[in-house]
């Protein structure tokens, strides 16, 4: 490995340190799916507000135990959405979510009743204090941390929000991105006929599709021929956009064309590393723009950028939502595997369930770069450490979705 070549760990903790957390903003909650808390959630309000019913039935008061055989008079009727309602001594018929009159502190399911009159019921079995009834508070306490910060806002999370009547909620500002691909053999528009040699961009529409799953705000996207002029005025348009991070693809490696790094001194930006030990995505650069933008210059092949987006963007993105550093999880290799020593790989992969319902992680054929099938077939990155050169069938291994939001569970049948 040559002597400017970083280990993994020492660029990600480069990355890491070059990013803060973005500012909160206010978010109206009918528009804050999928973005992070930035501040714990406290409540304001008991939920449920109110003592209400849990059954359709009776509502009535009494010693400890009403026995079954007891005997009441029906004095009201309470249906969900009715007011304050006084209870004198009877019992009130009640409908689910209702409102419990006060003075009464118990409910009997209506099929445990029989009725005598149109006003009078008999208790078939015995009704305790408190049966039925669902307290106020008892979900939630006015003044208790319903959700932390750093929470990624899902539905659920939305339920929540919405049962506490809030209008919005304080969020972390979305980090924004620009999008630069390189090459003049590249053709954007699906429609156009390509000519010997061309090929088309797919790595401006990988990105484009993933970077809003992974909490960010996509300001720009553009491609630029080999040309380090074409290239600067794009990443000036990028900035002008407003772009924190700036993900470019293509030119960074060992050939004629490959300007990107000259074109980085020349605006003068600081390079704060060029090639990692990984594959794919060796030629990886990242520099701080003059006004302090992050720029990833992912090598061109399609599986470099995927690897370079979830290892090295996804993790600064992390930072700027105030996000804690990923765990991987550790999953059982369902096929033996061997590589290069000295390079920590990532591996396209497919988490799955064996034959006995258990989690297992299959390594994909085809792991060349520029193999973009394999990707499509993949639900998860398996990620070897440099210093392993062989797994047996079986070993733990390091499991990553295909975003860091996003875990999958596989449900297909077994391998
Ligand atoms: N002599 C050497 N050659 C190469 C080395 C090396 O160390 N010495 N490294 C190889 C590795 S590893 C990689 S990865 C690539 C990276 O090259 P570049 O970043 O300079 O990228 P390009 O040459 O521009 O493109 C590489 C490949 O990817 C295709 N490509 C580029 N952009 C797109 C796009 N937007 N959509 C789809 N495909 C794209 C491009 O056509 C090339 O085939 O360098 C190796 N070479
Ligand atoms: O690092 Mo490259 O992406 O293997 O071809």
């Amino acid at each position: 490995m040559s002597q400017d070549t970083l280990a993994y760990e020492d660029a990600l903790r480069i990355v890491l340190a070059a990013r803060t957390r973005l500012p909160a903003q206010a978010c109206p909650t009918t528009a804050c799916l999928g973005r992070v808390l930035a501040e714990p959630l406290v409540s304001k309000v008991d939920l449920p507000p109110f003592d209400n019913s849990a059954m359709d039935g009776f509502a009535l008061r009494g010693d400890a135990v009403v026995p079954a055989g007891a005997e009441r008079d029906v004095e009201g009727e309470q249906a969900a959405g009715d007011g304050i309602a006084h209870a004198r001594h009877g019992a009130w018929e009640i409908m689910t979510g209702a409102r419990l009159p006060d003075g009464l502190d118990r409910v009997i399911p209506v099929e445990q009743t029989e009725r005598l009159s149109s006003s009078r019921i008999r208790l078939l079995a015995d009704v305790t204090p408190g049966q039925n009834v669902r307290h106020a508070g008892s979900d939630v306490r006015r003044g208790q941390t319903v959700l932390a910060a750093g929470t990624t806002l899902a539905p659920q999370h939305l339920m929540l929000l919405a049962s506490l009547g809030l209008g919005d909620v304080s969020v972390i500002e979305r980090p924004r991105v620009a999008v630069l691909c390189t090459g003049r053999e590249l053709v954007d528009d699906p429609a156009q006929t390509l000519s010997p040699g061309q090929i088309r961009n797919s790595n401006g529409p990988f990105l484009a599709a993933r970077l809003p799953l992974a909490g960010a705000d996509v300001v720009h996207v553009e491609t630029v021929g080999d040309d380090a002029v074409a290239f600067e005025a794009a990443l000036r348009r990028a900035l002008d956009a407003g772009a924190q991070l700036i993900i470019s693809s293509g030119a960074v490696s060992m050939g004629r064309y490959d300007f990107v790094p000259q074109a980085l001194e020349h605006i003068g930006a600081e390079t704060l590393f060029h090639k990692v030990a990984i594959r794919p995505g060796k030629p990886l650069l990242c520099a701080r723009l003059p006004g302090n933008a992050l720029l990833f210059g992912l090598p061109g092949n399609p599986i470099a950028v995927a690897v370079g987006l979830r290892f090295f963007v996804e993790p600064a993105l992390r930072v700027m939502l105030g996000l804690p550093q990923e765990m991987p999880r550790r999953v059982p290799l369902f096929n033996a595997y061997s590589k290069k020593p000295r390079l920590r790989f990532h591996l396209k992969s497919r988490l799955r369930i064996d034959g006995e319902g258990r989690l297992a992680i299959e390594v994909l054929g085809g792991q060349e770069s520029y193999r973009i099938q394999p990707l499509a077939d993949a639900n998860a990155w398996a990620v070897v450490p440099a210093d392993i050169d062989a797994l047996a069938a079986g070993s733990l291994v390091d499991v990553y979705g295909p975003g860091h939001l996003e875990f999958p569970l596989p449900c297909e049948s077994p391998i």
